[in-house]
């Protein structure tokens, strides 16, 4: 008897090609690298996942780039040093062997304090601070999303360049400069990602930003997960990617 996997809400996507030599390959971290998880220290990528992806970014020239949401110094803790490591929705990017402490950028004292004490003051509310963005986790009180939220815009008023980004069970506070779009951008105008066709890999809102950059620029993305995407093709979920990249790396 064979079994069928049922099809993913959002229209039916085919499979990626696998990426070709000419290729630079951008791959979100939580939800596509790595299963979500309740608790955000806890996520690691699976044994021998740093082997594969040192070895696809060697058969693309280096062009390979981890880019996450995460700060740059919690994401070089999970990534290969080998690799480009792009934290804060891209607003610290990190170049392979180099140190990511210098790279971090901070948030404005006024905002930190006042998330602070709004996860204080919400049970089961977590703030993660990570330089230059802050994100305010509510996996743990789901009843909690709508009114932080609220909270959180009425904060954001007050401070300048910085907007709400809402994703799976968190809450942002981003700085306008903070975008995978535009991440990818930069990186695709210098070595070893010029000249390239830029590929994104991803399952969330902020991965759509550098999707649909990948795909004005000629290239293609991957929507990971079910969902609405401007990508062409589709992967289930982690572990779908990583069969993709172990094809790719060997
Ligand atoms: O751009 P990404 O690499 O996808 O990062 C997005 C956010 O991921 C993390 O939060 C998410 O994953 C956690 C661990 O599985 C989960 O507990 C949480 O509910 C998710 O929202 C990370 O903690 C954030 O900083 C990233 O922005």
């Amino acid at each position: 008897m064979t079994s069928q996997k049922p099809p993913l809400p959002g229209p039916p996507l085919p499979e990626p090609p696998l990426p070709g030599p000419g290729d630079a390959l951008f791959l979100d971290f939580d939800g596509t690298l790595t299963a979500l998880r309740d608790d955000p220290d806890a996520v690691w990528l699976p044994d021998g996942g740093a082997a594969v992806l040192t070895a696809l970014s060697g058969k693309l020239g280096g062009a390979l780039a981890v880019i996450s949401g995460r700060g740059i110094v919690d994401l070089a803790k999970r990534a290969p040093a080998g690799l480009w490591r792009i934290g804060g929705h891209g607003l610290d990017i990190c170049a392979p062997g180099e140190d990511p402490a210098g790279a971090a950028h901070a948030a404005p004292a006024l905002l930190v304090n006042a998330l602070k004490r709004l996860a204080a003051d919400t049970s089961g509310a977590r703030l993660e601070e990570k330089g230059g963005v802050l994100a305010l986790h509510y996996r743990a009180a789901p009843e909690a999303g709508e009114a932080l939220a609220a909270a959180m815009t009425e904060i954001l008023r007050d401070i300048d360049g910085y907007r709400l980004q809402s994703g799976k069970m968190v809450l942002e506070a981003k700085p306008f400069g903070a975008h995978k779009g535009r991440a990818l951008a930069a990186m695709m105008e210098n070595p070893p990602f010029a000249g390239r066709t830029p590929v994104m890999v991803g399952d969330d809102a902020t991965d759509e930003d550098a999707i649909a950059f990948a795909i004005d620029a000629g290239g293609e993305g991957v929507k990971v997960g079910p969902g609405e995407s401007r990508a062409r093709f589709r992967l289930s979920g982690p572990a779908d990617v990583w069969r993709w990249l172990e094809a790719a790396a060997s």
